[in-house]
């Protein structure tokens, strides 16, 4: 699914749309201090139930980042990147359907659309429902990203799904069993902490209670 044959580093572009990195200086108890950020987009992220399946609606990617992480974290060299010692499903996340904030449009509309392109459901935004606002990456950006909730149907899905222009995302569909022994084990495969909590979130609040 991730059809990746080569990997390389560079230097990050001055102009980059994506991420900026600077330094922040502040004067705290009288000391003079400073920290190094990055400025990324914010994000919103979709927990999807699909009440006709009984099923949690989740995306599935190579995340350059994570693929970098799992590396750096062995102690591989990034110089020359053996795919064979370093697949690049190690780099595959399950996550929530999510997206950045890069357009002058509402929140919930831009998570509509999100689950339009990556999930292939298209709901009207007063189906979605707000879950929760919190800080990611507070050690490096501070962004913000807004979760929220939306049941849906077969009968609201429309495409398969997998993104726009070259993204490839896979959608995958857990049982609610599978979704409960994610969030018993915690992540088996790359799932950021936004996906654990807002799986947590859907069993305190939404789950049937028999789950
Ligand atoms: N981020 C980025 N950097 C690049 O260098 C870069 N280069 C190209 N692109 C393109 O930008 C689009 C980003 O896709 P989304 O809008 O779906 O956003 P996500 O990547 O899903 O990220 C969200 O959800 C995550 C999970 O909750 C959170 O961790 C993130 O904070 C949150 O933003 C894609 O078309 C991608 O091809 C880059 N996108
Ligand atoms: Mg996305």
């Amino acid at each position: 699914m991730e059809n990746i044959s080569k990997v390389w580093l560079g230097p990050l572009p001055a102009d980059s749309p994506y991420v900026k990195p600077f330094r922040m200086y502040y004067v705290q108890n009288g000391v003079e201090k400073n920290w190094d950020l990055l400025k990324v987009h914010d994000s919103v992220a979709i927990i999807l139930f699909n009440t006709t399946r009984q099923k949690l609606v989740l995306v599935r990617q190579f995340r350059p980042a994570v693929y970098h992480g799992v590396i750096a974290s062995k102690e591989g060299s990034f110089d020359d990147v053996d795919l064979s010692a370093f697949p690049p499903s190690i780099g595959v996340t399950l996550e929530l359907c999510a997206g950045i904030v890069d357009k002058s449009k509402s929140w919930k509309e831009i998570a509509r659309e999100e689950m339009l392109e990556e999930c292939g459901y298209d709901v009207s935004v007063e189906r979605i429902e707000e879950v929760m606002k919190y800080r990611s990456g507070v050690g490096s950006s501070g962004a913000r990203q807004e979760m929220y909730y939306c049941e849906v149907t077969d009968a609201d899905k429309v495409n398969s799904g997998g993104g726009v222009e070259d993204e490839l995302i896979e959608v995958v569909e857990l049982s609610l069993d599978e979704g409960k022994r994610m969030v018993q084990q915690g992540a088996v495969n790359n799932s950021p902490p936004s996906c654990l909590m807002g799986l947590m979130w859907f069993f305190a609040n939404k789950a049937p209670k028999n789950v």
